[in-house]
């Protein structure tokens, strides 16, 4: 039939191998520019007992870009770390004509719905800051720039354990390269951008440094949607005369404006947020560092 993928033919027993007609849909978790996220119950054994799986689909009319969609598919097998999101396998339909791609179901969400809910106190708040560094510096040290960073994209496991949770954005820097340049769409997210990238959409390893910056803000305000990134930045502008966009955004971070420090956020936290902000690149802060800073300020 129709959707026989090629990997229908292996045995069960393959764990990475997942078949369409035994995913039975739950509800949607998300949903992005070009696909959505689905929590599905895998139940081969059509008895309930079944593990529950997130899906990431691509949008039928943007199948026609497998490649980029490939790519997250391979960039996701190819990491292996504590704070990222694990991948199970992925689910061909059509002949391999639209792919889906299977991982692991964290109840608690992201960051965004956790924090609100459970008022954490600022030491727990560096821990899940430092854990996210270290997914980073996993990924940096694979050559791979994430350029989507942020408190929605970090999945809670437990009060004790965070990881990043979504790769639609991410690209491969090659050897020798510094920045990986892209033409933008609509919905990029600005707030969350380096000012190179706002200017000459240029992503680099520095680029995700400033992310972090803007992560660690939200994390700090505990995902408060009232001093939200955009909310904050557009209080820094006089509403009668002009209204917020990509060259308002600019023209505020050349006057060196950045988002103000959360209350109950230690010194030594704001200074390493503001470097994470610096205008030139290669002025802010490695993840490695930022790891043994943040050590530094836990103890
Ligand atoms: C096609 C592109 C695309 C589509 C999208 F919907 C999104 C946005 N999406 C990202 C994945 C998401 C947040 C994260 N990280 N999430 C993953 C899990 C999980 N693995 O358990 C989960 N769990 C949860 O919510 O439990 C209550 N949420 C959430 F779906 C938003 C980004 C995209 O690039």
């Amino acid at each position: 039939n129709p959707d026989m993928s090629p990997s229908e033919t292996l045995p069960d027993a393959d764990p990475n191998v997942f078949h369409k007609r035994h995913l039975k849909e739950i509800r949607d978790l998300g949903e992005g520019h070009f696909g959505k996220v689905t929590l599905y119950q895998y139940d081969p054994a059509n008895d309930g007992t079944g593990e529950r799986v997130a899906v990431k689909a691509l949008k039928q009319e943007n199948s026609f870009m497998p490649d980029c969609w490939m790519k997250e598919i391979e960039i996701l097998r190819s990491l292996d770390h504590i704070n990222i999101v694990k991948y199970k396998g992925c689910c061909a339909e059509l002949g391999g004509q639209v792919l889906q791609l299977i991982m692991e179901f964290l109840p608690l969400g992201s960051l965004r719905d956790y924090l609100p809910k459970r008022k954490l106190g600022i030491s727990q708040c560096l821990m899940f800051a430092q854990q996210i560094c270290q997914g980073m510096d996993y990924l940096h040290s694979m050559r791979y720039v994430h350029r989507d960073l942020a408190a929605r994209n970090v999945l809670v496991e437990n009060d004790g354990l965070v990881k990043i949770g979504d790769f639609g954005l991410t690209k491969y820097i090659p050897e020798g390269e510094i920045y990986y340049r892209v033409r933008e769409d609509g919905d990029s997210p600005v707030f969350w951008y380096a000012i190179e990238c706002l200017k000459e959409s240029k992503f680099s390893f520095s680029s995700d440094i400033w992310s972090f910056g803007v992560t660690l803000y939200e994390i700090l305000t505990r995902c408060d949607q009232r001093q939200s990134p955009q909310n904050k930045y557009a209080e820094m502008i006089d509403p009668n005369h002009e209204q917020m966009n990509v060259m308002v955004l600019i023209k505020l971070l050349e006057k060196q404006l950045r988002l103000p420090c959360p209350k109950d956020c230690p010194h030594e936290v704001k200074l390493l947020m503001e470097n994470c902000w610096a205008t030139d690149p290669k002025q802010r802060p490695s993840f490695q560092s930022l790891i043994e800073k943040l050590e530094a300020i836990r103890r």
